[in-house]
């Protein structure tokens, strides 16, 4: 069973008359109870990637589909409904609405859904050692609050696929390994899909799968 599939994925950027290939030609699929941890060096086009895959992005060629349904090439209101139908993302920043609390936050897609889920959200946010923090908002929490927030937010309306964009850079060890056992639990136990670009050894030594990307193509290492 697949979860997300990408064909042949194509990203161009144009500045001036310079032409940057972010992605050439990338193809994968996510399948349930499968971590995929994406690797490579600066610019090699993790983070374009994964935007394309979670739709806030669209690619120049290749198709994307998303729990059957294309998500790739569709107007913005639709890949917005598909991203909330199925995905959580957590990007390098920008995760959590500032005028919003912790728990709140946490609610935001479940309520687009029309089903908030107020007792995952407190578990989850309880699990990542934020139960006293739920009412503070965003400005109000440390770099490590703020990444275990947005990784709340990005998984209590109980998406089937997570991708995120190095979730615990710049996060103490506890933060990370509070983090490593969410993404851990919500894959293998829950049987759900993440795909993951780190650098996190402890979130590596969970991976059922190591993608490395190389100037927006596969490569073996
Ligand atoms: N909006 C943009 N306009 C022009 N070029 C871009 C844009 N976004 C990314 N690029 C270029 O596309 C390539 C891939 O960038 P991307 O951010 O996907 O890489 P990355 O692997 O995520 O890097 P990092 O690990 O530093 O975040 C790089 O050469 C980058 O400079």
């Amino acid at each position: 069973m697949t979860l997300l599939s990408a064909t042949d994925l194509y990203r161009f950027y144009h500045v001036g008359d310079d032409e940057t290939r972010a992605l050439r030609g990338v193809s994968l699929e996510l399948r349930p109870g499968e971590l995929t941890v994406l690797l490579g060096s600066s610019g090699s086009g993790k983070s374009t990637l994964l935007a394309c895959l979670a739709g806030l992005d669209d690619p120049d060629g290749g198709r994307i589909e998303v729990g059957g349904e294309r998500l790739s090439r569709q107007p913005e209101a639709h890949r917005a409904r598909l991203r909330a139908a199925h995905l959580g993302v957590m990007l390098q920043s920008g995760n959590l609405i500032p005028h919003l609390t912790v728990l709140d936050n946490a609610l935001v897609t479940g309520t687009l859904l029309g089903r908030p889920d107020t007792a995952r959200a407190h578990a989850l946010l309880g699990q990542v050692g934020l139960g006293q923090r739920l009412h503070a908002y965003p400005s109000q929490l440390s770099g490590g609050e703020t990444a275990r927030a947005a990784l709340v937010a990005a998984l209590a309306h109980g998406p089937q696929i997570l991708l995120a964009d190095e979730p615990t850079a710049e996060v103490d060890a506890a933060t990370e390994g509070w983090m490593t056992d969410v993404i851990g639990e919500f894959v293998h136990t829950q049987g759900r899909a993440a795909l993951i670009a780190t650098h996190s050894l402890r979130l590596a030594g969970r991976a059922d799968r190591v993608l490395h990307l190389k100037d927006g193509r596969w490569t073996d290492a």
